[in-house]
């Protein structure tokens, strides 16, 4: 009898694998209507696409079309990799694309399923992103501009001193600016501080985690239940929550002891209860900045002194606008943004040039998309791949060519027209966009006005030597900062006071 109930056990368990891992699998492959895309196998679909897969998605992109369709065993992704596109599917579909595929190994595993950017649609990612809009929004930003000021002419004096590890002093810049936003400290960060150690390691891990084909319990999540098979993931989380656990600790008890900065963590210890979060959704949301805020803002930076290394007459145009405007006596400061169109022109044209996140993150549809005759339908990945819309030549002509003026219009301001989703889309775009720009201006505004940054020699600069990481980063590189100005230090130092 119960060796009867064990073979029908079993051939249930084989029908529905069967019926999720073969006849799905045909069935979608057989879908007329999805977006176009290179043959696979009839089985197993495409071939996972292997190092630096964001350029090779542009490319089938220039290949097959706007939106193409990929399948992946029983997954299949649309990458979408033209502007016009981008807003139909992403922007005004919001509501049907703001889901994230299920990461069993990175997410629900690794991260305990508290990790924002990758939180699937529902109660908790509205909770949490209304958490982070409250601290983040344009007017609160304007409250960081002065300590985000302060660091910048730091990472200017820092790359007056020691030039040659310019991207070290951008990642302190960026590490300084989200951990005084974060947990309230106001000492610079330096990148080799134990904690920010820490969560590099943590976020080292996430990345790895996150590579297609990295976990097997990605593609066949009941491996989760084989004792120990996921053990090392488990610890990994074990090791990440009690570390952000310890650094909300460190605020809770300065909160008591009435010492607390005014910062996102004792913000968020305050309005706990009207934000309805758990004492673990707290940690994890505070820690998650670093992991969003930093890497981003600081390949970001290093990308803008490439930039100006390589396109001299670029750079150029603006130290004209800041000779005129600000002159050599005084540094450029926030209040100077609007006087200061050239500066914006040249980091958006490096935030497109050179897109930060290149490959996009991956969103979900929650229902069948129709576009154009095709039809996204629901469960499919859907990505905008950053590089691919950034060469869209419609609506950016010569792509490859790196022109700011291109986001001025005849009377050199700022065109209201024109747009890159250096952010990503619709209902999950970046919720630090605001202090993001505002540190992108004005490192620009403040290298470029003290230095004019070029192409060491006996080292050129390879523009397309950049890291295969979700985020991507340049390749060291080496520049010469020379400054312009007549005691650069002493300028610096009388603005700062
Ligand atoms: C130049 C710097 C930055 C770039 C290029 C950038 C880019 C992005 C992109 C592309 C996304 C994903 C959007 C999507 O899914 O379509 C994202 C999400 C996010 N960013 Fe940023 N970001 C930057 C700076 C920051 C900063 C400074 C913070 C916080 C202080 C931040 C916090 C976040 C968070 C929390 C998310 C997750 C949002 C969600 O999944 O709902 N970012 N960012």
């Amino acid at each position: 009898m119960l060796c009867k109930a064990a073979v029908l056990s079993a051939v249930g368990l084989l029908s529905v694998l069967f019926y999720k891992y073969v006849l799905e699998p045909l069935r979608l492959q057989r879908k007329a209507s999805l977006p176009p895309g290179p043959p696979g196998h009839w089985l197993f679909g495409n071939a996972l696409p292997g190092p630096y897969a964001y350029r090779q998605y542009a490319n089938l992109i220039s290949e097959y079309g706007p939106v193409i369709s990929l399948r992946y065993g029983r997954r299949i992704v649309c990458i979408v990799g033209r502007y016009q596109a981008a807003v139909d599917i992403l922007v005004k579909h919001s509501a049907e694309t703001m889901d994230r595929p299920r990461a069993v190994a990175a997410h629900e595993i690794m991260s305990g399923g508290l990790r924002v950017v990758l939180t699937g649609e529902g109660d908790r990612i509205k909770r949490l992103r209304r958490a982070l809009h409250a601290f983040l929004q344009p007017k609160v930003a304007e409250t960081y501009k002065e300590m985000q000021a302060k660091n910048a002419r730091t990472y200017v004096l820092d790359c007056y001193h020691t030039p040659g590890e310019h991207m070290e002093h951008a990642k302190k810049y960026a590490a300084s600016v989200v951990i005084s936003m974060t947990y309230g400290k106001t000492t610079p960060t330096s990148y080799s501080d134990p904690e920010v150690q820490i969560v590099n390691r943590c976020l080292r891990r996430l990345g790895a985690a996150l590579r297609p084909g990295a976990h097997l319990v990605d593609t066949y999540p009941f491996l989760q239940y084989i004792p120990g098979y996921t053990s090392q993931l488990r610890k990994y989380h074990q090791e990440e929550l009690s570390f952000f656990r310890s650094q909300i600790a460190n605020v809770k008890s300065q909160l008591a002891r009435g010492e607390a900065e005014s910062c996102f963590a004792a913000h968020l210890l305050r309005e706990q209860q009207n934000l309805q979060l758990s004492g673990d959704e707290v940690a994890y949301l505070a820690g998650a900045m670093f992991g969003a805020g930093s890497d981003t803002t600081a390949s970001s930076l290093a990308i803008v002194s490439m930039a100006a290394a390589l396109f001299p007459e670029a750079q150029a145009k603006v130290q004209a606008q800041l000779d005129q405007v600000i002159g050599r006596e005084r540094a450029p400061t926030f209040d100077d943004e609007a006087d200061l169109p050239e500066v914006t022109a040249f980091f958006l044209e490096a935030s497109r040039w050179r897109p930060v996140a290149s490959g996009g993150f991956a969103h979900r549809a929650t229902k069948d998309i129709v576009w154009k005759d095709y039809v996204i339908p629901v469960g499919a990945e859907i990505v905008g791949n950053h590089l691919a819309i950034a060469r869209d030549p419609e609506v950016y002509p010569d792509p490859e060519t790196f022109n700011p003026q291109r986001w001025l219009d005849a009377n050199r301001r700022l065109r209201e027209d024109l747009k890159f989703f250096t952010f990503g889309f619709g209902r999950r775009i970046c919720v630090g966009q605001h202090v993001a720009d505002n540190s992108l201006f004005i490192n620009t505004a403040l290298t470029l006005w003290a230095f004019n940054v070029s192409q060491n020699p006996s080292a050129p600069i390879d523009p397309d030597a950049f890291t295969d990481e979700a985020l991507i980063f340049p390749q060291p590189f080496s520049v010469s900062f020379t400054p312009r100005i007549d005691g650069l230090l002493e300028v610096l130092k009388e603005g700062s006071d």
